[in-house]
């Protein structure tokens, strides 16, 4: 019998041509600005994989023309230290994103860290008033991931009205917005997570089916309807049986890409689109903030 390939929905190129987009458009405005679009990442410890994240997250921003303001916090910082910190950048003009780094060390509550934020310089869009906007279908800055998502979904014109999507995964980071993006565009969508029962019979319904649970390889080929479109949000380091580290994600890629008609890869997929989209949720701060002070009116 054969088999076919499933289509890669490749976000790395996708990534690359957001990134292209907003350094042009950085380009015609800032003059008028008379300023770069500023963002703030807030790391605290020293956790490997996070510390390499924000290195591309500045290394990104310097890329499209975005100032970075990151600051690196000693593991023993305290929660008032920090909130005092995103009480400055809340003010500081040239700063239009602010981001706080997860995982926090245990002793920080990042929620309490997230609810300092100012709403419209929350790059992360996880501040609750920016959920609070997306769950009433409201303008607003969105969660990275979940945005990532969809716009590459959108750039392959795949259509989600009417369709089963299923959420494997109730983060705020990312499933519990990922649901509501994929309502939003008039799926029809099940969250499942580590207490669902029987989450075969769950996933085997999806047309779409997000994989955003952490847990590497926990979506197999006989869990995936034929023809489905697989997205895989999971991010592991592992070490295979030679001792080697690789990252994978949350499916079994090698099997799901007979089954499934497109499918995201780790790395290259998912990943890339977070850190545009968070490009993309700074810049956007950007203008609002040049539009409301009338920079951007034609003279
Ligand atoms: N405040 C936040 N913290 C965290 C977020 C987030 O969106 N906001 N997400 C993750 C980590 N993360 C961004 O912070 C992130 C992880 C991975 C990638 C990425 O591009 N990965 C590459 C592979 C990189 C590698 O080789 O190691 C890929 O998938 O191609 C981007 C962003 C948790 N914390």
């Amino acid at each position: 019998m054969e088999t076919k390939t499933a289509k890669i929905l490749d976000g790395k190129t996708l990534a690359e041509k957001i990134q292209k987009e907003l350094t042009a458009q950085i380009i015609e405005v800032q003059a008028k600005i008379g300023r770069p679009p500023g963002l703030a990442v807030l790391m605290v410890g020293d956790n490997p994989a996070s510390a390499a994240y924000v290195r591309n997250k500045e290394k990104s921003c310097a890329k499209v023309g975005i100032a970075s303001f990151g600051k690196h916090f000693p593991q023993e910082t305290s929660q008032k230290e920090l909130e005092d910190v995103i009480a400055a950048l809340n003010q500081d003009e040239q700063v239009d994103g602010i981001l706080v780094q997860l995982p926090l060390p245990e002793h920080l509550d990042a929620v309490q860290l997230l609810h300092q934020i100012e709403p419209d310089k929350d790059a992360d869009g996880l501040h609750p008033v920016n959920l609070g906007r997306l769950v009433r279908g409201e303008k607003g800055l969105r969660s990275c991931t979940p945005a990532g998502v969809m716009r590459l979904l959108a750039e392959y014109e795949i259509s989600l009205r009417g369709k089963q999507a299923v959420v494997v995964g109730r983060s705020i980071l990312v499933g519990k917005p990922m649901a509501l993006m994929l309502l939003e565009a008039d799926a029809t969508v099940t969250i499942a997570h580590s207490r669902s029962q029987d989450l075969k019979s769950i996933t085997q319904n999806a047309d779409i089916l997000v994989a955003a649970a952490g847990l590497p390889g926990l979506i197999t080929a006989d869990m995936v309807k034929p023809g489905a479109v697989v997205v895989d949000v999971g991010i592991n380091r592992v070490t295979d049986a030679n001792g080697k580290s690789r990252l994978v994600g949350d499916i079994n890629f090698a099997s799901i890409a007979d089954v499934a008609e497109y499918i995201t890869p780790v790395p290259g997929g998912i990943g890339p689109m977070t850190v545009a989209l968070l490009l993309q949720n700074t810049v956007t701060s950007y203008l609002q903030t040049a539009k409301e002070s009338g920079a951007l009116d034609v003279k």
